[in-house]
């Protein structure tokens, strides 16, 4: 499913996951052969099981497939140590999920900066970015010293996908990133990962969230583990018409969603 006029970020070849319950083997994704094209932001969609986040996963080297290979530009990750692997994500990948976790016993401003001071060394610079990018998302000063029992879900989740891209990952990976909150925070999150894809950073999402999906320049749609269609639209844009979300339902409609 590769376009030869792209750059591909991360390809699969023959992609297998299966899972085994009390014996019970479950072919959860099924010889896929995906690319993900740097500067896309690409979305998965598909039902309920699908295999949607088992993919997201894998692309991520988050979990071993259980077949196959898959190429984060050119390298095979099937084949890191977990350390290696470990080293590989810290490095390239951003991961925002649905309940994000910040540690307890640290301030929104620490929690940010404990991810931050992984790469950047130069403490003064990382802070200033820090919070250039919480104010961005609505976190001004008044959050920074709060811990995460003191603020609301949606400001958590925020502050979240700060940490999650203030190192600048070559792709972020996103499974319903918007999933648990409601519609002004889901809208500046969303916001968020629009503007750091047009920066150039590529974006995988998982979402069954129709309006959530219009983000997206690519929909993939999962079926039983085997991708069933693809969608390609224009880039996103706030003033995009109704054009675009009728174009995602007719594909969506025809794949029986
Ligand atoms: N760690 C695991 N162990 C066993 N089975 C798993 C595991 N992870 C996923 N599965 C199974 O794989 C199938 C696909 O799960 P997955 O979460 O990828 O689907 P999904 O399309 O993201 O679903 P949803 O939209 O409901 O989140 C499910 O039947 C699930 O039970």
């Amino acid at each position: 499913m590769s376009r030869n006029n792209e750059e591909v970020l991360v390809q699969t070849r023959k992609l297998g996951k299966t899972f085994s319950h009390g014996g019970v083997q479950q072919h959860v994704l099924k010889n896929l052969d995906v690319a993900v094209h740097k500067g896309d932001f690409t979305i998965i969609m598909g039902s309920s099981g699908s295999g949607k986040s088992t993919l997201l996963y894998a692309l991520s080297g988050m979990e071993k497939p259980t077949l196959g290979e898959i190429l984060f530009e050119g390298k095979d990750i099937t084949r890191m140590s977990n350390d290696q692997l470990a080293v590989f994500r810290r490095k390239h990948c951003g991961f925002v999920f649905q309940q994000i976790h910040l540690l307890d016993t640290m301030s929104v401003l620490d929690n940010v900066l404990s991810s931050a001071y992984l790469v950047q060394r130069d403490r003064r610079k990382a802070v200033a970015k820090a919070k250039e990018l919480l104010t961005r998302v609505g976190l001004g000063e008044g959050t920074w010293g709060k811990f995460p029992a003191q603020i609301s879900g949606g400001e958590a989740q925020r502050a979240g996908i700060i940490r999650a891209l203030i190192n600048e990952p070559k792709v972020v990976f996103a499974d319903e990133p918007t999933g648990a909150l409601n519609s002004a925070s889901g809208a500046s999150v969303l916001g968020v990962l629009t503007e750091v894809n047009r920066s150039g950073q590529s974006i995988v999402m998982v979402t069954h969230d129709l309006k959530t999906a219009l983000r997206g320049n690519r929909i993939l749609y999962l079926r039983d583990g085997v991708i069933v269609g693809e969608l390609q639209l224009s880039p996103f844009h706030e003033d995009s018409g109704p054009e675009r979300q009728d174009q995602l339902q007719a594909f969506l409609t025809e794949l029986g969603w």
